[in-house]
């Protein structure tokens, strides 16, 4: 993306929210026109149905498709490590991406049980963003353009983008973020991430207090919030649900901390999260509260806490089966079963 004249970085990212298309209604229409024929009694596949139906609005055709999945796992470092909030060190970032290159992480084995293609961005891991509780994560160009990276993964033909992020620390950044856009107390929106002791919950809640407290006055427009509190793979995950709305691809979000790139476009505006849909509910604590913030029920539950996308991979899956009910079943007329009177 161009950063023309004297516009700042963030101006050509608010212009590429205003402009985002609707909904296709008449593509949902055909979706349950079809689905009224199908041989069961209406509306037994319960969410099954309104997931093709949001397929189709998304993709703006009654026929939509998804034979080119993509799990993209975004991977940052993160200067509020230092103030000891992860129990696992830094350099295990770099480490897991060099294990999903190999296949041995849990997001391996669920994108190849479900045929789901996987790429993973490293994103300058060697230069960790700035401690968030006394300075800015990145400066407004570095986030724009991290942003702009981001919108990448949204290509090649994919027509469902799963999004996930590996990120020592990453945790504390998410939490960062939801007490700076939701307020009331740190400790509400901090868990216990990869497993910190009580001596570490305190310091995770002692960061995310701080970080707040010292970006208070700046955290009023949720672009300020991502560049001061976020890490370079939240702003690329949010780039990438931005291009992926212009570009009419579904996205199914991940667990706690994806959703943290989410909640930055909520702020903004609500419907730039309508081709978005909540793959799981973690167990990182205010996972729950954040979903029904952000308005998104999610598809499983199933106590996950993992964060890789793994989450949103295992609902690809009941997508696909959605979506090949919705394709695959005979008509009443077809299979010559009588209809209801
Ligand atoms: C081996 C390992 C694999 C992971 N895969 C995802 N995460 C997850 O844990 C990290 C966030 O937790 P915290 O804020 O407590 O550091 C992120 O990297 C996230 O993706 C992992 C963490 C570890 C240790
Ligand atoms: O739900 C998540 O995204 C999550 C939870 C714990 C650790 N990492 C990620």
């Amino acid at each position: 993306m161009a950063f023309a004249g004297t516009a700042l970085p963030f101006d050509d990212i608010r212009e590429l929210a205003r402009g985002m298309p609707a909904l296709d209604a008449s593509a949902v229409a055909g979706v349950k026109q079809r689905d009224g024929q199908l041989t069961k009694p209406p509306g037994s596949l319960g969410r099954l149905e309104t997931i093709v139906e949001w397929l189709a609005g998304v993709q703006a055709t009654p026929s939509p498709t998804v034979s080119r999945p993509l799990v993209a796992i975004f991977a940052g470092n993160h200067g509020v490590v230092a103030r000891g909030v992860s129990p696992y060190p830094q350099e295990v970032t770099r480490q897991m991406l060099e294990n999903f290159a190999a296949g041995g992480a849990a997001i391996n084995q669920i994108c190849s049980t479900f045929d789901i293609g996987l790429k993973v961005f490293d994103l300058a891991l060697d230069i960790p963003t700035g401690d968030i509780t006394c300075e800015a994560a990145l400066d407004e160009k570095a986030c724009a353009a991290t942003m702009a990276f981001g919108m990448e993964a949204v290509s090649g033909g994919i027509d469902l983008l799963a999004l996930g992020e590996m990120g020592i620390g990453n945790t504390t950044i998410a939490a960062a973020i939801y007490h700076a856009l939701y307020g009331g107390e740190a400790a509400h929106w901090v868990g216990r991430g990869t497993g910190v002791d009580d001596a570490g919950l305190a310091r995770k809640i002692a960061a995310v207090s701080a970080a707040v407290e010292f970006h208070r006055s700046h955290l009023k427009d949720p672009l300020e919030v991502l560049r001061r509190l976020g890490g370079r793979e939240i702003a690329a995950m949010a780039g990438a649900i931005l291009a992926a709305r212009s570009q009419r691809v579904p996205v199914v979000l991940d667990g706690y901390v994806v959703c943290a790139a989410a909640a930055i476009l909520h702020a903004m505006d609500p419907a730039l999260l309508d081709h978005c849909i909540a793959g799981h509910v973690s167990a990182e604590g205010a996972h729950g509260d954040v979903l029904a913030r952000l308005s998104k029920k999610p598809l499983l539950d199933l106590d996950m806490r993992l964060g890789e996308a793994s989450g949103a991979a295992l609902a690809v899956s009941l997508i696909k089966a959605a979506l090949a009910c919705h394709t695959g079943m005979a008509t009443f007329a077809q299979a010559g079963v009588t209809d209801k009177a």
